[in-house]
């Protein structure tokens, strides 16, 4: 479970990105984030993952306090979130085996662990076919699949999304969200920001929309 409480942040150049967001997302929720350019979406994901902390209120994930979590405890705490990207951020020069075992790698897996995994996660996106293949190869679709794929194979328990669609076409930005919607099936608390309002009100998961930094729909419950 995330929850939110009376959450505001301001940068350092005094800009509120967020202003008292209270919201609860509970462990088995797949929620859309909707929003503006600059209403905040990144900056709630930022939350969730301590690449920033509050000015004020209170962000809590499976009941821990995050400002509770301190610098040394922040990569143990970010094993249980994966992060899907927008532009995907492979490294072109690894071929797809390579990028999918990054965080495992990171982790201090052992080598027979990390092919297993790997092959698991290439599976369940349906690329177990390309794991020798280099990104440059792989079509726009496909190169955001080697990106979930990388970030589910350390079995997180959320998924943070921001913009995964943003470059692809209609039938492709389906089959992504469907591919969400399978690993939230399994249990995964899945969170997606996504300005594509056409593609997100046809699959029935709550929305929240952040307007300049307040949430205006979907929050508490
Ligand atoms: N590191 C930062 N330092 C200063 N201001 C920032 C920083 N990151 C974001 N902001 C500002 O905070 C506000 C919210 O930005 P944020 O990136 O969270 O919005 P967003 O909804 O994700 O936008 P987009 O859809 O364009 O990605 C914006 O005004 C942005 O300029």
């Amino acid at each position: 479970m995330i929850e939110f409480e009376r959450v505001s942040k301001r940068y350092a150049e005094g800009h509120d990105a967020l202003r008292e967001v209270s919201v609860t997302i509970e462990k088995d929720d797949m929620v859309f984030l909707t929003g503006h350019s600059g209403a905040g979406k990144s900056t709630l994901m930022r939350l969730i993952m301590l690449m920033e902390r509050p000015t004020r209120g209170r962000v809590s994930v499976d009941g821990v306090d995050l400002s509770r979590v301190g610098r040394a405890r922040i990569p143990a705490h970010r094993r249980n979130i994966g992060v899907v990207f927008q532009n995907h951020q492979l490294l072109f020069d690894r071929p797809v085996f390579d990028n999918v075992a990054l965080p495992l790698l990171i982790a201090g897996y052992d080598h027979r662990e990390v092919g297993r995994r790997v092959r698991a996660s290439l599976d369940k996106v349906g690329l177990l076919s390309k794991e020798r293949a280099m990104p440059i190869t792989l079509s726009g679709g496909e190169q955001q699949r080697v990106g979930i794929a990388r970030a589910v194979v350390g079995r997180p328990k959320i998924l943070l999304a921001d913009e995964p669609t943003g470059n692809l076409d209609p039938a492709l930005s389906a089959e992504i969200m469907a591919l969400f919607e399978a690993f939230n099936q399994v249990g995964v608390t899945v969170l997606i920001a996504s300005h594509d309002l056409a593609l997100i009100s046809r699959l029935h998961h709550r929305i929240l929309t952040l307007r300049e930094g307040q949430l205006v729909g979907g929050e508490g419950h």
